[in-house]
C-alpha cells in the first residue's frame, strides 16, 4: 500500500493537497444494517431506491370541500354527498355533481381534483356554498408528487441528519445500511507533554492536542481511543503505532512532524509502513506527515495547538470523512466584511481567527489580535476561520473575505 498519497517535500497549496486525497482515499470500514434511529449522523452506504409513490395516493391539503372543478356552477352550490378522513376514503368514486366533506391528507374520491377550503366556504342545509374562484387541482396533492417509485431518495456517502430518517421512512425502510463507525486512534507525543491534573515539572505543559484532535475527530463520527501520551523515543513511538494499527481504521498523532532532531515521529512511522510529508503553503500549521502503519492510514499533525485544528480542518476532515465513506467532504465558505486590517504577504495562504458580528444588517468579522500558532484563546474565542487566499495583497477594512464557520468543520 505504500505510495497511497505519493507526495514530496516541496511546498503545496491546500488545493493540491486535497486534490491528491480526494482521488486516493476510499472507505476503510465496513457496512452493517443499523435501525433508522440508530443511522442518525452515520453514512450511507448504498443509493436508497423508493419501492413506493409519496404521497401514495392523491389526497387533500387542506380541511374542507372535495369536488370536480368541472361541477362548479355560478352560485358555486354544491349538495354534499359524503364525508372523507385521513385513513377512510370514499367507497366509491365521487358522484357527478356533488361535493364530498374531505380533511387534510385524506385520499381524493374518485374524480374529484379540487379541494376548497372550509374558511371560504359557507354550509348551506344539505349543501354547500363554494368558493368560485379556484383553479382546477387547487388544494389537492397529487399521488407521488413528492418521491415516484423508482427514484433515487438518498445517495450513497450522505450523512443521515434527521430529514434523511424521515425520507428513509417515508419510503416505507426500516434498517438502513450504513458504514460501520471509523475506529480512530489519538496520540500526543513529546516529553514535554504532561497529562492534564498531574504535576507540572520544569519546561513541561499541559497536553491540549489529545483533547482537541479527539473531540474534532468524534464529532465527525469516529470512535476514539485515547491512547496517550508517547515520550520523545522513536522505539517507544514505534511499538505504540504498531499496537494501535492492529486495531484501528486510523491514527492520528500530534506534534514531531517538524524537521528538529528530537522529532521522531516521523522515523516512527516509515519504519514500519510509508510517510510522506507534506510542507503545506499555509500559515499556521505547515508540516502535515501522511501515510500508512502497517496499512492502517496514519495522520501526524504538526505540535503548536492551533495548528492542529486547522490543518485537521483542511487536510485531516476530508481525508477522516473518505475514510467513513462520505462523498461530501468540502467546507462552506460565506463571504463577510472585514473589520480589521491585515498585512499578507502572498504566497502562503493565511487562516485567521475571526469572530462576525452585525453592524446595520451586515455581517462584520473582527480578527483576534495574535496570529501565535500556539495561542489557544484564539480559537476558542472565534466562532471560524477567516481564509486568505495565497494571491491576495493586503486586507482592508469593509474588502470582503471568505469565513469558514467552526460548525461547519463537524458535519
Ligand atoms: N526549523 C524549523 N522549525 C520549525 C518549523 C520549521 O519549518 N522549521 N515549523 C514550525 C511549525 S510551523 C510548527 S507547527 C512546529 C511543528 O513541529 P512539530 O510537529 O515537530 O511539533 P513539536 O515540535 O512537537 O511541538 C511544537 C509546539 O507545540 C507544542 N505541543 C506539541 N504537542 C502538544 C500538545 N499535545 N499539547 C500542547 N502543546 C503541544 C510543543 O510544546 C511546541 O511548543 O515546528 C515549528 N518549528
Ligand atoms: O504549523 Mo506552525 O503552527 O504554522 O506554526
Amino acid at each position: 500500500m505504500s505510495g497511497r498519497f505519493d507526495m514530496d517535500d516541496s511546498l503545496i497549496t491546500v488545493a493540491e493537497a486535497l486534490a491528491r486525497l480526494e482521488s486516493r482515499l476510499s472507505p476503510a470500514v465496513a457496512v452493517e444494517s443499523v435501525p433508522l434511529p440508530g443511522a442518525l449522523s452515520r453514512i450511507l452506504a448504498e443509493d436508497v431506491v423508493s419501492g413506493v409513490d409519496v404521497p401514495p395516493h392523491d389526497n387533500s391539503a387542506m380541511d374542507g370541500w372535495a369536488f370536480r372543478h368541472a361541477d362548479l356552477t355560478a352560485d358555486g352550490r354544491l349538495p354534499v354527498v359524503g364525508r372523507v378522513a385521513a385513513g377512510h376514503p370514499l367507497d366509491g368514486p365521487l358522484p357527478s355533481g356533488g361535493a364530498v366533506r374531505i380533511f387534510t391528507g385524506a385520499p381524493m374520491p374518485e374524480g374529484a381534483d379540487t379541494v376548497a377550503m372550509q374558511e371560504d366556504c359557507r354550509e348551506d342545509g344539505g349543501a354547500v356554498v363554494l368558493p368560485t374562484r379556484l383553479k382546477a387541482g387547487d388544494n389537492a396533492r397529487a399521488a407521488g408528487e413528492d418521491v415516484a417509485k423508482g427514484a433515487v431518495v438518498l445517495h450513497a456517502g450522505t450523512r443521515l441528519r434527521p430529514q434523511e430518517l424521515g425520507m428513509a421512512a417515508a419510503v416505507g425502510l426500516t434498517e438502513l445500511l450504513v458504514y460501520r463507525p471509523l475506529r480512530a486512534a489519538v496520540f500526543s507525543t513529546g516529553d514535554e507533554i504532561r497529562e492534564p491534573g498531574t504535576e507540572l515539572a520544569p519546561g513541561c505543559i499541559f497536553d491540549t492536542n489529545r483533547f482537541t484532535a479527539g473531540g474534532l475527530l468524534t464529532s465527525l463520527g469516529a470512535e476514539v481511543t485515547d491512547l496517550g501520551i508517547l515520550p520523545d523515543r522513536r522505539d517507544v513511538i514505534a511499538a505504540a503505532l504498531a499496537e494501535a494499527a492492529r486495531t484501528h481504521d486510523l491514527i492520528l498523532t500530534s506534534g514531531g512532524v517538524s524537521v528538529g532532531d528530537e522529532d521522531h515521529v516521523k522515523p516512527a512511522v516509515m519504519s514500519q509502513g510509508s510517510l510522506h510529508f507534506w510542507r503545506l503553503a499555509i500559515k499556521p500549521g505547515r508540516p502535515v506527515a501522511l501515510g500508512e502503519v502497517l496499512g492502517t492510514p496514519f495522520i501526524g499533525l504538526p505540535g503548536n495547538p492551533v495548528a492542529v485544528m486547522v490543518t485537521f480542518m483542511l487536510v485531516a476532515r476530508p481525508m477522516v470523512l473518505r475514510l467513513m465513506g462520505a462523498s461530501q467532504t468540502g467546507l462552506a465558505r460565506f463571504p463577510v466584511e472585514a473589520g480589521f486590517s491585515f498585512k499578507h504577504k502572498p504566497g502562503r495562504r493565511e487562516y485567521l481567527r475571526a469572530r462576525l458580528a452585525h453592524a446595520d444588517g451586515r455581517l462584520v468579522a473582527a480578527k483576534f489580535p495574535s496570529d501565535g500558532s500556539g495561542v489557544l484563546t484564539s480559537m476558542t474565542w472565534s466562532d471560524g476561520l477567516v481564509d486568505i487566499a495565497e494571491d491576495r495583497g493586503d486586507i482592508a477594512p469593509g474588502d470582503t473575505v471568505d469565513f469558514i464557520p467552526y460548525a461547519e468543520v463537524l458535519r
